[in-house]
């Protein structure tokens, strides 16, 4: 954030040099939504902590993961929420997904139909939350590795993705290599995306942008690689167009 900066600026000028405070990260906070069920958990799991979750349960609210990467020389951390994909888990928390978010991650189930058909409205919610055309917006197919129970084909998926000027991926949360070829093209079925690349793609995205960012001193309050913010219930209780850079 500008300001934040100008004020580091500012407290080094006036330090002497041996006491400068450390170099702040800074954060990328990126927000993943879509129907219940798509895979949203399994997605960001999968590029925290490098594996697909043996277990999840409905989130409910929303739980957030960072990792720490580094893009030319730059510590950066990568904030994901995960959002509740069902509406009675959201309400309490559907402001502060969208306080401050520097992109979107809108993720639908190929083998669901109806997840697709969700789109249109999960894209009217961030409308409504004010997200301006500025912040970067991708589309996710999840769950590639279910070839035989496709629905949602490559080519409407990316008609839609065309319509909407986001970038389309395609993968899966359990087997991001089930393409067998790992080459980062996206677009065609049995050609998927690795979940890392998709997300780094933001990342590096966000970088070339120099958005208005939050920052925190490294070690601070959100130490670790993974931090949930709330728990989570059994089943049954209560419960501006950018070009892919892969
Ligand atoms: N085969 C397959 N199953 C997946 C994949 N990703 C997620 N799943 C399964 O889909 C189910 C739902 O996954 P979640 O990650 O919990 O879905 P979600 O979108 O977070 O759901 P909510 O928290 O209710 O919004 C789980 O049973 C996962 O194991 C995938 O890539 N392939």
């Amino acid at each position: 954030m500008a300001s934040v900066e100008s004020s580091t600026e500012f407290t080094s000028s006036l330090t002497v040099s041996s006491h400068l405070p450390p170099p702040r990260t800074r954060i990328f906070k990126i927000i993943v939504i879509g129907d219940s069920g798509v895979g949203k958990t399994c997605l960001t799991y999968q590029f925290c902590a490098g594996k697909f979750p043996e277990k999840t349960e409905a989130t409910i609210g929303v739980d957030f993961r960072e990792k720490l990467i580094e893009i030319d020389g730059e510590k950066i951390k990568v904030q994901l929420w995960d959002t509740a994909g069902q509406e009675r888990f959201r309400k309490s928390m559907v402001q502060h997904y969208y306080r401050n978010v520097h992109a979107v991650v809108f993720v639908y189930d190929v083998t669901s139909v109806a997840s697709f058909r969700s789109l249109p409205a999960w894209i009217e919610e961030c409308k409504q939350h004010a997200l301006g055309q500025e912040v970067p917006r991708i589309l996710v197919g999840n769950k590639c590795d279910l070839q035989n129970s496709v629905q949602v084909g490559t080519d409407l998926a990316q008609q839609f993705a065309d319509a909407h000027s986001m970038p389309l991926f395609e993968t899966s949360a359990k087997n991001p290599s089930s393409d067998g070829h790992g080459d980062g093209s996206h677009g065609t079925r049995g050609n998927s995306d690795h979940v890392e690349a998709i997300f780094m793609t933001v990342a590096h995205k966000l970088k070339s942008q120099k958005p208005l960012i939050l920052s925190q001193p490294p070690g601070g309050v959100l130490g670790g690689d993974t931090v949930a913010l709330t728990r989570r219930r059994d089943e049954g209780e209560e419960k501006a167009s950018w070009a892919c850079m892969c």
